[in-house]
This record gives structure tokens, C-alpha cells and sequence, in this order.
């Protein structure tokens, strides 16, 4: 039976903190703002959406939304990102994803200012991660918060393999970067991947992000391996579930992420740490 790793009260640890920093920039004039950029209705996001905005207002952080049709055009929401660039009030810019096919990911990502990008998706940011350069630089919170778990619960990561399925530029491209700066051997892995579950199960820490609920099962996990759940899916009865099946996979990992409850929080407790972190580099250096 695996011990539950708990990424509300971690993130109730970390929220405390920047709370008081929060508290300690206010004193100095420094009032953190976050813009969040949501073009569409996809429901992750909306979820995503609602809690930060709570917990921004919540940890005394400035939080504006900016909400747009599905059908806004790329140039209009470059507009309103060079707009939050020159806005002094605004020390992190957020553009949720997925957007809209209409829209360019990548021209929207560069279009941010590297000093404003709570993503660490700018080519610069992930540029400096990848070189493992220990400067100042934002990095993807979900992934970000992954390692501040790992830290927490003190898994080891140096000569361990580790597994990650899922692909993304949000989450298994810099978790790459993060568990290969910190000596594990990394193994990236998506749909197109052979044999699956032969490669999951070789990993000491498995990390799923691939969207697809209960893709992973007990068969597919090394007994007492530690097993990270990124996967965020509403089931037709309202229900959220992971990508892995907790109920039988719990009995064999020796650390399991709960969804709700994991990675999702921590997630959120990232967003308004590096929000913190941002408002501070960009006045303090
Ligand atoms: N540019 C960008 N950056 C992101 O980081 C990003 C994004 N776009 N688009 C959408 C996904 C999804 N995502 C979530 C984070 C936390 C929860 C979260 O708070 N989860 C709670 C929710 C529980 C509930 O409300 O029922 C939990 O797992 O316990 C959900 C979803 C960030 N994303």
C-alpha cells in the first residue's frame, strides 16, 4: 500500500509562505498582478481559471482575467499581450492552453515577455532550464510543483530511472529538462510509443500526462515505484479522475499523487509562488 502524497497541505505550506511575501513586497510598494489570458470554454481550464483566481485573491496577489471568444483572432489577442507587456501593474502573464486553432501556440509564447512568462514556455526561459543555468528564470509550474513534491517526500532522484509519458511543452518536455538537471536517467514516452507498459515498467518514478483516463494500471507500475499524476479528466458524471487508476495502483507504488488532491493544487500554490518570484526579480533583479 503506498503512502498518498498530499498536494493540498503541501500547497497550504507553500500558499503561507507567499503569503507573506506577499506581505513583506507590500511593504516595500510592490503589489504582485497576474493576467490571465482564456480564449474558448475548454473545462480544465475554466477549473484551472476559478482556482487561481481564488487563491491570487485569497494570498493578496492582484489577479485580472481577460476572457475571449473562441474565435479571436491572433492579432487581436497580440494586441492585448503587448498591451499586459508595457502594464506596470503586471508582473506574470498567463495564456491558458489549449487555444483556439485559429491561433499560433508559438507565436503566441514568444510574443511574452521572458521577465512576464509564469509559463517558462518563452524559447528563452526553457533555453535556460535546459541549459541547467541556475539564474533567475521561470519554470512551467506543473512541473515546477512536481519537483517541489518530490523534494517534500524526499524520493531520489540521481541514477533513478524515470519515465514520463506525455509529451507536452507544458509538462513532460520541462520535467525532462527538471529530472535530467537533477541526475535521474529520463525516458520520454507518448502515443506513439512502443510496448508501453515494458517502458513503465522499468521507472522508479513514473510521471503520466497524457490525457487519457486510466491509461495506467497496476500491470504497468514496478512495485513501490513512485507514480505522479498530471492527468486532469472529467468523467460524464462530473467526476475528476487521473490517468492512472489510483484504486489499484496504490496497492502496488510505494508514492501515489491523488487526483483531486495532487498535482492539480500544487499546480495552483506554483502559479502564485513564481507569480511572487516574478514581481520580485523584476524590481529587485
Ligand atoms: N498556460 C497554461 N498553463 C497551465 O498550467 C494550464 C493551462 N494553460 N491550461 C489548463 C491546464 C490545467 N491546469 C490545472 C491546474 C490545476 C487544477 C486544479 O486545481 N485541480 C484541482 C481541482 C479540483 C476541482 O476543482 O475539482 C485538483 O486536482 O485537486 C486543474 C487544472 C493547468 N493548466
Amino acid at each position: 500500500m503506498a503512502t498518498i502524497i498530499d498536494g493540498r497541505a503541501l500547497a497550504k505550506k507553500i500558499n503561507a509562505q507567499t503569503h507573506k511575501r506577499v506581505a513583506k513586497l507590500n511593504q516595500q510598494g510592490i503589489h504582485p498582478g497576474i493576467a490571465v489570458v482564456i480564449a474558448g470554454d475548454d473545462s480544465a481550464s475554466l477549473i484551472y481559471t476559478r482556482n487561481k483566481h481564488k487563491k491570487a485573491m485569497k494570498l493578496g496577489i492582484n489577479s485580472i482575467l481577460r476572457k475571449f471568444p473562441r474565435d479571436i483572432s491572433q492579432n487581436e489577442l497580440l494586441a492585448e499581450i503587448d498591451n499586459l507587456n508595457k502594464d506596470d501593474s503586471i508582473d506574470a502573464i498567463l495564456v491558458q492552453q489549449p487555444l483556439p486553432p485559429q491561433i499560433d501556440q508559438k507565436t503566441i509564447t514568444n510574443a511574452i515577455l521572458p521577465e512576464k512568462d509564469v509559463d517558462g514556455l518563452n524559447p528563452l526561459n526553457l533555453g535556460k532550464l535546459f541549459a541547467n543555468q541556475n539564474t533567475n528564470h521561470p519554470i512551467a509550474c506543473t512541473p515546477r510543483g512536481i519537483m517541489r513534491m518530490l523534494k517534500e517526500y524526499e524520493v531520489q532522484l540521481k541514477g533513478q530511472n524515470a519515465v514520463i509519458v506525455g509529451r507536452s511543452i507544458l509538462v513532460g518536455k520541462p520535467l525532462l529538462a527538471l529530472l535530467n538537471n537533477a541526475d535521474a536517467t529520463v525516458t520520454m514516452a507518448g502515443r506513439n510509443t512502443r510496448d508501453l507498459t515494458k517502458l513503465t515498467q522499468t521507472a522508479d518514478i513514473l510521471i503520466v500526462a497524457a490525457g487519457v483516463p486510466h491509461l495506467i494500471g497496476a500491470a504497468d507500475v514496478k512495485a513501490g515505484a513512485t507514480v505522479i499524476d498530471v492527468g486532469i479528466n472529467r468523467l460524464s458524471t462530473g467526476k475528476l479522475t487521473g490517468d492512472v487508476d489510483f484504486d489499484s495502483v496504490k496497492e502496488k507504488a510505494g508514492l501515489i499523487t491523488p487526483v483531486p488532491g495532487g498535482v492539480g493544487p500544487m499546480t495552483i500554490a506554483t502559479l502564485m509562488e513564481q507569480t511572487v518570484d516574478l514581481a520580485q526579480w523584476r524590481h529587485h533583479g
